[in-house]
């Protein structure tokens, strides 16, 4: 769940794109990346680590031209730390191309293979994002017959594309000399949306991003979510033209996204995270009073792990009729814990980045409510820090059902063993965290609360908690691969 940004507008974009990188932030702390198109020529500089830290003002100059992109990344294939993995990369043929890439790709075995045995390109990094971009360079290359590229070629290239890739993909590119193309995997599991302004003389200046958030803050309108494999083609002049290039397309966004990873500012495909966020917290209420009815507790506060869990820890305690507080204060200059690189480091942060205030917990029965739990990094150490500071008894919420099975479209959990729900039960789970009660979401429950007061998305991306899987062919031995490969 890596972030992307791309710009086509009638003034220089750096800024804009950095400022766009800036409020994506919380979609990968691990590389950033910025590309321009200025005429013929590319810019680009890319750096490990965080966007306000990667950039120095003569890059920034550089960075000249009207129309780039740009991205951070959370690794999920390949390696964090690996500098010449961040993104965007790049091509020199056909014409020139660069490319930004949210998502996972699942065939990158047989890419890999093809691209080199039949196609003769060469790779020089693991990243599926460098397999994605030569895919597009090879079937570019195979569309054209004269020198120039009609948008037909590029719209071609991309449904040759989606014939070859399997997995998930949101992505943009710059091609020299003809602009920017974006496109999403025909079941729309990572999220891309489209935006428009217009600049003083009436020119088009258009946006596209992984979240909307990004478009409001540049005072751009929505135009619209990217469809399901459908491609966006942009010229530098502000012309857009866009062609649905997949055979079968089918919405199915990623359910991670409502329930943690986007902000909760943001509307995906219709549904406004914070509202669907909200909804989580009601049917978890609901599903809470069903399990706590038979036990002899009185809870005495509500209280959120900050920040994710707060809307929905909010309605579960206003549905429950119970008092919410905030007895974790968080430090804001600790990053994202879950998307961090190695779990010795997400260790140690949770302690950096939370810790709890006694006066809240001192004698009282408390629900702590988060919105989810993988690892169980952060459930642990908080309900150690609520014991530490006099907690009676302590009950964990997770507004999302038990992460069972690896989540290979974007999210690195990559190994079962990792996941504290694989092969648990709900007890021995609160066991492993030293809980008193333990109360997960239910998959119907998140169903109907994400998806509730609308029709556009009927269904949900919700392998990791159902194991049911819907691109590609991920059996048995492409999840042992992927558990003995993958960094976590
Ligand atoms: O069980 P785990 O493996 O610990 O993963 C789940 C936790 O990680 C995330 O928090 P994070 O600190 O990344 O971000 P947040 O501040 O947005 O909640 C999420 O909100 C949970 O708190
Ligand atoms: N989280 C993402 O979208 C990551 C993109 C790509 N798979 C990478 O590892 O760089
Ligand atoms: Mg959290």
């Amino acid at each position: 769940m890596c972030g992307i940004v791309g710009i086509v507008s009638s003034e220089p974009v750096n800024q804009q794109v950095y400022d766009s990188l800036l409020l994506l932030q919380h979609r990968g702390q691990d590389s950033t990346g910025i590309a321009t198109l200025d005429g013929d020529f590319f810019h680009m500089v890319k750096a490990k680590g965080q966007v306000r830290e990667a950039y120095r003002t003569r890059d920034m100059r550089n960075l000249t031209g009207n129309v780039g992109l740009g991205h951070v990344r959370y690794a999920t294939r390949g390696s964090a730390a690996a500098e010449q993995e961040a993104q965007p990369f790049y091509v020199g043929a056909p014409y020139g191309i660069i490319l930004v890439h949210n998502g996972n790709l699942t065939n990158t075995r047989e890419l890999t293979a093809d691209l080199y045995n039949v196609d003769r390109r060469h790779l020089n990094t693991n990243s599926d994002t460098e397999l994605l971009l030569n895919v597009l360079a090879n079937e570019l290359q195979a569309g054209i017959s004269g020198l120039s590229l009609d948008k037909d070629q590029v719209f071609g290239a991309v449904s040759r594309l989606h014939e070859r890739v399997e997995g998930s993909y949101a992505a943009i590119a710059l091609i020299a000399g003809y602009g920017l193309l974006a496109f999403r995997d025909p079941n729309g599991i990572r999220p891309l949306v489209l935006g428009r302004r217009q600049d003083p003389q009436g020119q088009d200046e258009w946006v596209v991003a992984s979240e909307s958030l990004v478009l409001e803050s540049g005072g751009y309108e929505v135009v619209r979510d990217v469809e399901p494999g459908e491609a966006i083609l942009i010229s530098p002049e502000g012309w857009m033209y866009s062609q649905q290039c997949a055979k079968n397309p089918r919405l199915v966004p990623c359910a991670f996204e409502y329930i943690y990873l986007a902000r909760p500012d943001s509307v995906l495909d219709g549904i406004s995270v914070y509202d669907a966020r909200l909804r989580l917290g009601d049917v978890l209420a609901e599903e809470i009073a069903e399990q706590l009815a038979g036990i002899d507790v009185d809870v005495d506060v509500v209280m959120p792990i900050p920040d994710s869990a707060r809307p929905s820890a909010m309605q579960v305690a206003q549905k429950l009729g119970i008092e919410y507080r905030e007895g974790f204060f968080k430090n804001r200059y600790v990053g994202r814990t879950f998307i961090m690189p190695g779990q010795a480091v997400r260790k140690k942060s949770v302690r950096q980045k939370l810790n709890a205030m006694s006066v809240e917990f001192k004698g009282k029965n408390v629900l702590i409510v988060d919105d989810s739990i993988v690892r169980g990094t952060t459930s642990r150490e908080i309900v150690e820090m609520a014991r530490a500071a006099g907690a009676k008894s302590v009950i964990f919420a997770s507004a999302a059902p038990p992460v069972v099975f690896p989540h290979v479209y974007g999210i690195n959990m990559p190994s079962r063993k990792e996941l504290i729900a694989h092969g648990r039960s709900s007890e021995e789970i609160a066991a492993e965290l030293g809980a008193d009660h333990l109360i997960y979401m239910s998959v119907e429950g998140m169903n109907r609360a994400i998806m509730a007061g609308q029709d556009h998305v009927t269904e949900l991306e919700q392998s990791c908690f159902t194991g049911e899987y819907i691109a590609g062919d991920i059996d048995a031995e492409y999840l042992d691969w992927v558990e003995e490969t993958q960094e976590s």
